[in-house]
């Protein structure tokens, strides 16, 4: 375990029957004084953080103030009621815990805090896990050492420490020197051949792609590809995409690829799991194969052909995963940096070569800040997620990376942009990082929402959403299903009330640290746990095999994200089913864009969700136009006005404050 820093330890647990180990979710601890609890059959500690209740860090490091325990509230959240209720279906929950069990009692002030909670099934077989490099730290019953019951195999090395919480997000102020040192440094993947190009299988709607509407706009646009033949691929890369599965190209794919080819900047917008990945992948290696790339050396300066930028570090590692797979047999090294990560085992990775650089937006700006990285042989930037990319949250970093000494000027690159939605007013952005002449690609139905995932919208109020949620688990019974809620607080509350209801959950929200959340991941790719409640974080871009169910029991507060959450399930043709809980009080401005999503997607619109439409102003659209496309290019829609956008950021689709990605 060499230094990592053991904040949890894990116990196995018997289970209520004996039979079934029951998972038991126990916030890790941050600062002395925490309480332990133990039930007849589960452990549960509670925690109060070392920071002051109430006060969290920003992207930047500095501190602000949030709805927290101490203050009186329970979640901070903001706009869905589930804050100020002095009585809260939060402490409710526990209470009725408490009721269960006799001898677990109610946390004290300040009670519930898990920033860095984790959850889920921990076996001893996952000593393998630690054996490759991996930190346990998320289990079956863990705890801390020195509090409550002794942990069997697994034991934290350090005994309890109060050390500040890590926020993943503020790579800025890494780099002032506010946050303690990271010291997490991931397994490397596997890199026998079979691991490489594990893919899973398109479903039965994968051939209904063909019938998807496309729309190219801009100036002399190359024509589509019907095939992979058409695109000259070199032979290497049509054996890899050989190797990974592809044996017809999706919509996306048949209309970037030759544009990307042709060397024309892109702006791409597809519905959720269709293939956007490989439809920027495959053109680039193509080009960079045809161009002759070469092997790059052992350098303190690594200079790569292209830089991959996304939101999120689980997607950006995914990104690198695929590209691993495409680049397979060329000496085309595509390397992935992101936060969480150890600062020399980043610089370690660049070294020893870099054509491909996968990267989230804080740790490539530090990266070249300390002249790790040049830009001087970039020939292509991609914006995964660009709308997220661009927007008030990330949008300065994208700025910033643009404006690096030594970025060539956006004639001299070529930029790609793909998403499944893209808000007008982030296009006008995006079209300052692209050449004029830039094509844009439009796939799919208005909103963007996938048909073939079949959504359901429940009118669930704050207070019975934990009941409705467990109902829902226990009929579905053990598939698949992420659960999205708006607050990394809800995240670990429901979590822990899921474990508590013999359901095996683990949790994925930007306060657990970086070992935590890919264990977590793992944990949910690999069924170990079925259940994964998430916060906004895992929204876009995941693409997780056989993920059957979406359940929002938050809903967004914009219709993109609802649209990029449920796109987690019914990718690449399968089919998946999502059911979102509306609180009228605090969803209706959604419901107008929800509706139109709903229609459009050809779902059932419930009456109840017209009538409360009629009567909201609808400003959870981001789209509101009633456009036939996902988005359309907003060169046409202001293409007669003048409007020249402030060169600021918009807001349409950040984030909820209390979430930081990268
Ligand atoms: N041509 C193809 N044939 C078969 N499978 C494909 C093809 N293209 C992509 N896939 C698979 O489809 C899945 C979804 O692809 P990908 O993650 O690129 O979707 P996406 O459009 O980027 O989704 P999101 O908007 O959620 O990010 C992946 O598992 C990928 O390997």
């Amino acid at each position: 375990m060499g230094d990592e820093n053991w904040d949890t330890e894990f116990t196995e647990d018997v289970s209520r029957e004996g039979s079934r180990a029951l998972p038991v979710f126990q916030p890790s601890f941050q600062k002395p004084g925490s309480i332990s609890m133990r039930t007849n059959e589960t452990f549960c500690n509670f925690t109060q953080s070392i920071k002051q209740p109430g006060i969290r860090e920003n992207r930047n490091g500095e501190e602000k103030q949030t709805g927290g325990f101490g203050s009186g509230r329970i979640f901070g959240n903001r706009g869905n009621g589930f804050e100020e209720r002095k009585s809260s279906s939060f402490v409710r929950g526990f209470q009725r815990m408490n009721d269960d069990n006799s001898v677990l009692r109610r946390p004290g002030r300040g009670s519930f805090r898990g920033d860095r909670g984790g959850f889920g099934r921990f076996t001893t077989d996952d000593a393998n896990m630690k054996q490759d490099g991996r930190q346990n730290s998320v289990g079956l019953g863990f705890k801390r050492r020195g509090f409550g019951i002794p942990s069997g195999e697994f034991e934290s090395r350090r005994e309890f420490e109060a050390r500040g919480d890590y926020k993943e997000s503020s790579e800025e102020a890494n780099i002032m020197g506010r946050n303690p040192k990271v010291t997490y440094v991931p397994p490397p993947p596997p890199d026998d051949e079979n691991s490489i190009f594990a893919h899973y299988q398109t479903g039965i709607n994968f051939d209904k792609y063909d019938n998807i509407l496309v729309e190219v706009s801009g100036l002399d646009p190359p024509p589509a590809i019907m095939n992979f033949e058409e695109a000259g691929l070199c032979e290497t890369l049509i054996k890899n995409i050989d190797k990974v599965g592809y044996f017809k190209l999706t919509p996306v794919q048949k209309y970037s690829i030759p544009i990307v080819l042709a060397g024309r900047d892109l702006m791409a917008c597809a519905q959720t799991g269709s293939g956007k990945t490989a439809a920027f992948l495959i053109p680039i290696l193509a080009h960079m194969m045809r161009d002759g790339v070469t092997a790059s050396q052992f350098k303190v300066e690594q200079e790569p052909e292209c830089i991959i930028v996304a939101p999120t570090r689980e997607l950006i590692n995914q990104i690198f995963l695929e590209s691993r797979k495409f680049s397979y047999g060329t000496c085309v090294r595509p390397v992935v940096i992101y936060g969480g990560i150890q600062m020399s085992h980043t610089i370690h990775q660049i070294k020893q070569g870099c054509n491909i650089l996968c990267a989230t937006p804080g740790r490539l700006l530090d990266i070249i800040g300390r002249q790790k990285i040049g830009l001087s042989k970039l020939k292509y930037l991609v914006l995964d997620e660009a709308d997220r990319m661009l927007d008030m949250g990330f949008g300065p970093d994208i700025k910033k990376l643009i404006s690096s000494p030594g970025m060539p000027s956006k004639d001299n690159r070529q930029t790609l942009m793909f998403s499944a939605t893209f808000p007008d007013e982030i296009q006008r952005l995006a079209g300052e990082f692209l050449k004029t002449d830039y094509l844009f690609v439009v796939v799919g139905q208005v909103g963007g929402a996938c048909s073939d995932v079949q959504q359901t919208i429940l009118q669930v109020k704050q207070y019975d959403k934990k009941e409705k949620l467990v109902e829902i688990l226990n009929e579905i019974g053990n598939v698949r299903t992420m659960v999205f809620v708006e607050t990394k607080k809800k995240a670990d509350f429901f979590a822990t009330l899921l474990c508590q209801e013999n359901i095996s959950t683990t949790s994925i929200h930007g306060d657990r640290e970086q070992r935590e959340r890919e264990e977590a991941l793992h944990y949910f790719r690999t069924g170990r746990c079925p259940v994964l409640v998430a916060t906004s974080v895992a929204a876009r871009g995941l693409d997780i095999e056989n993920v059957q169910h979406v359940i929002n029991v938050d809903l967004p507060s914009t219709i993109d994200e609802y649209v990029h959450r449920i796109g987690r399930t019914g990718r690449c043709g399968n089919l998946g089913k999502a059911i979102s809980f509306f609180d009228p009080q605090a969803d209706s401005p959604i419901a107008q864009p929800l509706i139109k999503v709903l229609a459009d997607a050809q779902q059932e619109v419930p009456a109840w969700l017209e009538e409360i439409a009629c009567g909201s102003g609808g400003i959870g659209f981001s789209n509101p136009k009633g456009n036939v496309f996902a988005a359309v290019d907003s060169r046409k829609v202001f293409c007669n006005k003048d409007n020249h956008h402030s060169g600021g950021f918009a807001a349409s689709n950040i984030l909820v404050a209390d979430e930081s990605w990268d």
